[in-house]
């Protein structure tokens, strides 16, 4: 293995996923290839049901995928016990908040899971690396507010520290920019890049900002209809990957300034 092979965090080997009934076999995507490498932001971008969710919820776990390999530093996920998969992957969700009666540190503080006993009593390491994770995060101000006191741009770093606080070589956030506006939206990516620098945390994101990821980002997944790109936004923009993404009657992509724009 040589020593770049050594700082990838996540491998994707001709991955195929979907949804499987009992005879029946829906692949949402297939032939995916890719190795996200330690430090990198790295965004997952595509339009509406192209299989983004599907994707990060195969990475993490929490769906099996329908063929090929997915590993995790050099563990192939599916052997990793549950313990060794909180230790290695933390996962930012769109869905709504169950605990919102709980205060900043205390949800912060959930992300120490995997560390402490069985009554989530907190030692002194898991009290500095939640201070730590309120800290990076802008937040410290907010620790003994209740949670559902808190806006949308809060909340979102609000998880974003829980899953720093859970200590992990790979993040992974479904959507973390939706409900904000621009400031914000582009304030989380920027905020995720300066973590994944400064850590040296891989964070895996989904997002509809194409934009944004392509100013922000390391590397991106582009996925489309028959298609899943990879590559650093230049190299992509190069390929001519994201003129087709979308339908051309409604928006074209402009190489030169590496955006969007309506047709008029
Ligand atoms: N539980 C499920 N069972 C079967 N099909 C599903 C299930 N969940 C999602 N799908 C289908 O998988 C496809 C991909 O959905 P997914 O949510 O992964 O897309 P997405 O790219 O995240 O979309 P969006 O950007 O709109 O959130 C869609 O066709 C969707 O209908």
């Amino acid at each position: 293995m040589s020593s770049k092979e050594n700082h990838i965090v996540l491998t994707s080997e001709d991955l195929s996923i979907g949804y499987a009934k009992s005879d029946k076999q829906t692949i949402i995507a297939n032939g995916l290839n890719f190795k996200l490498q330690k430090g990198q932001l790295v965004g997952l971008v595509g339009g509406n049901g192209i299989g983004k969710s599907t994707l990060l919820r195969s990475l993490s776990k929490i769906q099996p995928q329908l063929s090929g390999k997915i590993y995790i530093n050099s563990s192939e996920l599916s052997q990793l016990s549950n313990e060794d998969l909180a230790k290695s992957l933390s996962i930012v969700l769109t869905e709504p908040l169950q605990s919102k009666h709980l205060t900043v540190f205390e949800l912060v503080a959930l992300g120490r899971h995997p560390y402490t006993n069985w009554i989530g009593k907190l030692n002194d390491t898991d009290i500095e690396k939640i201070n730590e994770a309120l800290r990076v995060t802008n937040i410290l101000d907010l620790a003994t507010k209740v949670c559902a006191e808190l806006s949308d741009g809060q909340l979102q770093k609000v998880m974003i520290a829980r899953a720093l606080a859970q200590d992990t070589d790979l993040i992974i956030l479904d959507e973390p920019t939706t409900h904000l506006d621009m400031y914000h939206k582009a304030y989380i990516l920027k905020l995720l890049q300066k973590l994944a620098h400064d850590t040296g945390k891989t964070i895996l994101f989904s997002s509809h900002e194409i934009d944004l990821a392509i100013q922000l980002c390391d590397q991106m997944i582009v996925m489309s209809k028959n298609d899943c790109a990879f590559g650093s936004p230049c190299e992509l923009i190069e390929q001519g990957v994201f003129e087709q993404l979308f339908p051309k009657d409604l928006i074209a992509f402009n190489k030169d300034t590496g955006s969007f724009k309506v047709n008029k």
